[in-house]
């Protein structure tokens, strides 16, 4: 038996791998914590609630109280949740709404200390190292945009708050991992996109726009080229981390390498052919700014077996019904 720790697990994928690991590994036990910051997927609270398999807190897990009470192995307050400690812990608290300017910008430092309060928890209470992780989701954002086809091994450049922030996190449980030993896992995952998916990225915005027929508004270029990746095959990719061995590794997890273009005209196909409507609304994006920005994903394949299997038209489709359905 395997106690799971998940942060941020009313997130859209934090959510999403809770209740895949509670369908399929009847050998894990999971405790799902999320701060509830983040109010737009408040509903998934009941969603976790319906498996005897997980425990859900309201938890912030910078408390460090907390975080020693599940990583300790002397039994604490939550021996009515889990006969024993933490094994695996699954980081995915992370704001990525990150403005500024916003009454909101203390999720800036709130990103770094999440990963450094578990990290560094870890360490302290964790006394023997074997069949312990940490498997952070960061995201392909730590690259950039200058280049085609980012293996783990390049440098990073990242361009955008969200990238320099998980590189940042990466760097430091890199460094915990050399030092101390910690066991680490990193996932980079690249744009997801699915059903109920209410995050303001690429793949998600042109779904739920062309969907419902409103204008597209786009902060590159449709000639860029990115990864996208079905939620489903993400969660499957994340389960592979329980069965990494090196002390410290990362893996791209993406899906299709596509232009942007292309992956709009393909959607507009399958919502003609398959749901039979036509429309024609309205792309507005800057043609200067053209992104660069694939992944290679031969290492998550060669070293865990892992490859995306849902088929890029039957994920689009599933996605487009649902937007069609909840009309959002
Ligand atoms: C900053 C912070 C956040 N949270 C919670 C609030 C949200 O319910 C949850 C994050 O949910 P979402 O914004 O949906 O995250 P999600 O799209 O699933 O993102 C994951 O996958 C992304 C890959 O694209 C990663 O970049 C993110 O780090 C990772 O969190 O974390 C906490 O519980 N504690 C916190 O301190």
């Amino acid at each position: 038996m395997k106690n799971i720790l998940i942060s941020g697990a009313l997130g859209y994928l934090g959510c999403h791998l809770s209740v895949f690991l509670a369908n399929n590994f009847p050998m894990y036990n999971i405790l799902a914590v999320d701060n509830e910051s983040d109010k737009k997927y408040i509903s998934n609270k009941k969603v976790l609630e319906n498996y005897s398999n997980i425990n859900y807190l309201k938890k912030d897990i910078t408390d460090i109280h907390f975080l020693e009470s599940i990583l300790n192995e002397k039994k604490g307050f939550f021996s009515t949740y889990l006969s024993g400690k933490i094994d695996i812990i699954y980081a995915f608290a992370f704001d990525s709404n990150l403005d500024l300017f916003s009454n909101k910008s203390h999720n800036l430092t709130d990103n770094l200390k999440t990963c450094i309060s578990i990290a560094t928890q870890a360490i302290k209470s964790w006394n023997n190292l074997k069949d312990k992780k940490i498997i952070y989701i960061s995201s392909a954002d730590v690259y950039g945009n200058k280049d085609k086809n980012f293996s783990e091994q390049d440098c990073l450049n990242p361009e955008n708050l969200k990238g320099s922030l998980h590189a940042s996190n990466e760097m430091i449980l890199k460094t915990m991992s050399l030092n101390y030993g910690l066991p680490v896992t990193v996932f980079r995952a690249s744009s997801y996109f699915g059903p109920g998916c209410k995050h303001n990225n690429i793949p998600t915005h042109i779904l739920s726009k062309l969907a419902i027929n409103e204008p597209i508004n786009l902060p590159i270029s449709i000639k860029s080229q990115i990864n996208i990746i079905y939620y489903d095959d993400l969660i499957y990719g994340l389960e592979t981390g329980i069965k990494t061995e090196k002390t410290f590794d990362i893996y791209n997890l993406g899906g299709f390498n596509i232009s942007v273009g292309d992956f709009i005209d393909i959607s507009k196909q399958i919502l003609q052919k398959r749901f039979g409507l036509n429309y024609n609304q309205k792309i507005d994006y800057p043609i200067d700014k053209i992104l660069y920005s694939t992944i290679s994903l031969d290492k998550v394949y060669n070293d865990l077996g892992w490859k995306n299997y849902t088929e890029l038209e039957d994920s689009i489709e599933k996605t487009i019904a649902y937007y069609i359905s909840n009309d959002s």
